[in-house]
């Protein structure tokens, strides 16, 4: 059985370890993270009962799979770090914004089979979507083994290299500008005397519910959209109102900087 490794246990490690486990694509005993915060390898440790260590290498030595799962200010030194332990038997994994594959690859000096790709947090709730790609030294089957293992927290899919900046935009970081609009429904719902904690549960299964109109129906958004708005109704106003303050012009702006940010990394 391959062993899975992470160096870095926060919060897009601990949401790919829910998903990897929870679908037995490894169990916890062959699974090891790396972190040096005590309470992120605790907080791991109690949640899923993996090994943890304080030692990068530790980790990369004993894994066959290893996740980059740090920030990607500190991808650079992690891999100075643990480039020495790594063989023609480890399989890269990374999930950080900006670092192209033939950067990483330079970093670790050697020929190093590496996937790259873009997760979001979604796959705490196995409803991730995964953007992935690959360098020349990963095979079709070490990718098929990849993709199962990504796919078990969400949806996962290979793309050309060219498009993560797109990706980290339109998936990676996205989901916080959801969390901003739900956060902002249920604001205005309280204004109109909902309760909160109701009024996130209103707002969220509408999102919810919408995501899954679009994916389920094959139908162009715009004709999802008009079979809401009844003429002379309530929500023609309020799509007038949103054009007149520019909501979708403000989407597009923040996902080009988004995009621009990613690709400075
Ligand atoms: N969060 C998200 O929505 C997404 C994140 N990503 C990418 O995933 C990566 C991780 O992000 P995220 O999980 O959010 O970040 P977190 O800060 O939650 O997790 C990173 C963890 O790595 C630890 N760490 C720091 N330095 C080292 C080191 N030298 N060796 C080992 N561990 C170290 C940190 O410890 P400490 O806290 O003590 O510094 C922390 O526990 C980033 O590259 C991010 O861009 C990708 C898609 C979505
Ligand atoms: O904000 C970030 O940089 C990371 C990348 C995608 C989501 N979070």
């Amino acid at each position: 059985m391959m062993k899975l490794g992470f160096i870095g246990t926060g919060n897009m490690a601990t949401a790919m370890m829910g998903g990897i486990l929870a679908n037995g694509l490894a169990k916890a005993d062959e699974v090891i993270g790396a972190d040096p915060s005590e309470a992120g390898r605790n907080r791991v440790q109690e949640k899923y009962g993996i090994h943890v260590t304080d030692d990068n290498k530790t980790a990369a030595g004993q894994a066959d799979i290893l996740v980059l799962s740090v920030k990607p200010q500190f991808y650079a030194d992690v891999i100075e770090g643990i480039k020495d332990v790594i063989t023609d038997r480890h399989l890269i994994i990374t999930i950080a914004p900006g670092k192209t594959l033939a950067w990483v690859e330079e970093q670790f000096g050697k020929p190093v089979k590496i996937i790259r790709t873009m997760p979001n947090t979604p796959a705490m709730v196995g409803e991730g979507m995964t953007a992935v790609c690959k360098n020349k030294y990963v095979t079709e089957e070490e990718m098929e083994e990849a993709l199962k293992i990504l796919g078990s927290f969400g949806k996962a899919e290979v793309i050309p290299e060219c498009l993560m900046d797109a990706v980290v935009s339109v998936s990676g970081s996205s989901p916080a500008y959801v969390f901003v609009l739900i956060e902002a429904m249920a604001d205005a719902a309280v204004s109109g005397g909902m309760p909160r904690a109701q009024a996130y549960k209103f707002a969220a299964q509408a999102v919810m519910g919408s995501a899954k109109m679009v994916l389920e129906t094959g139908k162009h958004p715009a004709e999802l959209k008009d079979m809401v708005c009844s003429p002379a109704g309530t929500t023609i106003e309020a799509v007038r109102v949103l054009e007149e303050r520019g909501f979708r012009s403000a989407v597009i702006e923040a996902m080009k900087i988004c995009e621009e940010i990613s690709k400075s990394l």
